[in-house]
């Protein structure tokens, strides 16, 4: 059994949808299982509903409005006749949006963003599946919250990884052509997220839980390049990587797939294809146990909107021993991404990321201890198996904060 992930920006309009079909055709639906994202960009519309509502109540209606007006056009492009189920789910969707703020009490922002954000999912799933349908591929909709169990964590569940497997493994018919919601889990009947980009991770749960024969995941790109094309000129596709390659990469920022995604795969030796799903005969990229990289090219990853705190002790005590594990626990507790250290004597750096807006309250917390500066708004680049000529062309013509060697990897903090 295959396992197939079509992100947001494979069905990001009704095109999208349609070439989904010619992709399904193209490689025989027996035997697969489908994850799909929300559709375009519509995590980050449902996202700024959330925020609406917290911060800005007069754009919330606006805000939701502008969701619903998308996948109606949508749907209008899709199903001729007015009266077809799906305009009526998609009446019942904005229903349930519009109760769920009325009846709101909490103001807890993670949780609500997980009741809320979700609806792209649940909605992209719904129309493909029902598409599909229409023109004769029968399909079964499924509801992720029911299969894939994780903590109340919200925005950044962990997996309950022996009820998943128990759940999935014993209920899901695998004669069936399945569909479902990628990023989303469930905490008893309340709904959770994976973190942003999550999909893929859904995809390598499944994989993981029936023993699929591979998962691809299909991008508007070759496959994995050695850099993001939307940043980098002349990037190689590279044909295989394994996954200690993949999961560094992956791990350093690269997008294309999701940190979480290489662990399972790697734990039962499944092949994680990447592959383009508008050129859906190329090959694409395949991450399997083997040769690290081939073609063996420097591979660049950039994170932007990076943080970089120095702090020092105010009383010349030794910052390894002494202090440490205060700081880690404190970056710890406000969520805060540590993607490089570097420590003297008395001071430590680090370069952080500040994805649940928690960086003032971490300031906050240690500026009275320790003499803290930070630069934010830096951007940091890794090079993995990098050469002279790949460190000049991101040192060149920029001002350098931080510097730091191993020997496969550089990276490079730039102002
Ligand atoms: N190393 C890389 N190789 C290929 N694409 C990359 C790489 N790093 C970043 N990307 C970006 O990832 C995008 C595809 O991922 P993404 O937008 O998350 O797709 P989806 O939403 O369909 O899952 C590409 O369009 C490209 O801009
Ligand atoms: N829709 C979610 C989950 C996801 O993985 O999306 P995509 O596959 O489009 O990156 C997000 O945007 O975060």
């Amino acid at each position: 059994m295959k396992i197939f992930k079509f992100g947001g920006a494979s069905v990001k309009d009704a095109k999208g949808v349609k070439n989904l079909v010619k992709v399904l055709k193209s490689q025989g639906v027996e035997n697969t299982f489908i994850v799909i994202s929300a559709m375009g960009k519509m995590t980050n519309a449902f996202e700024k509903i959330v925020n609406s509502y917290f911060y800005k109540e007069e754009e919330l209606k606006i805000a939701i409005q502008f969701t619903r007006d998308f996948h109606f056009q949508l749907l209008k492009e899709l199903f001729e006749d007015t009266k077809h189920p799906v305009y009526l789910y998609l009446d019942q969707i904005y229903a349930q949006i519009s109760g769920f703020f009325i009846q709101n009490k909490s103001k807890d922002y993670n949780f609500i963003y997980d009741q809320i954000v979700p609806f792209g999912e649940l909605l992209s799933t719904k129309i493909v599946s029902e598409y599909l349908n229409e023109i004769g591929i029968e399909n079964n909709w499924l509801d992720v919250r029911e299969f894939i169990k994780t903590d109340a964590i919200h925005r950044d569940a962990k997996v309950d990884w022996n009820q998943t497997e128990r759940i999935i493994s014993s209920t899901v018919d695998m004669t069936k052509l399945n569909i479902t919601q990628g990023f989303l889990g469930g905490y008893g009947n309340i709904t959770t997220t994976l973190g942003r980009e999550g999909s893929d991770y859904t995809a390598a749960i499944f994989a993981y839980c029936l023993n699929a024969e591979s998962v691809t995941i299909w991008k508007d790109v070759d496959g994995v390049l050695n850099a993001n094309p939307t940043v980098f000129r002349d990037t190689v596709l590279l044909n295989q990587i394994s996954y200690k390659e993949a999961i560094e990469m992956a791990y350093y920022g690269a997008s294309v797939i999701h940190h979480k995604t290489l662990k399972p795969l790697e734990n039962k030796l499944i092949p994680l294809h990447v592959r383009s799903f508008i050129d859906y005969n190329k090959k694409g990229t395949t991450v399997r146990k083997g040769n690290d990289l081939e073609p063996k090219v420097p591979c660049f990853i950039q994170k932007k909107n990076q943080i970089l705190v120095s702090i020092s002790t105010l009383d010349f005590s030794f910052i390894v021993e002494n202090n440490l594990s205060d700081i880690f626990k404190y970056l710890h507790d406000f969520k805060l991404k540590v993607n490089l250290i570097q420590n003297s004597a008395i001071s430590f750096s680090v370069c952080i990321e500040d994805k649940f807006g928690n960086f003032d309250a971490f300031f906050e917390k240690i500026h009275n201890n320790y003499k803290v500066y930070y630069n934010d708004n830096v951007t940091l680049y890794t090079i993995r198996h990098f050469d002279q000529e790949s460190i000049s062309r991101i040192e060149k013509n920029n001002k350098v904060l931080l510097k730091q060697t191993s020997r496969e990897t550089i990276q490079i903090l730039i102002e």
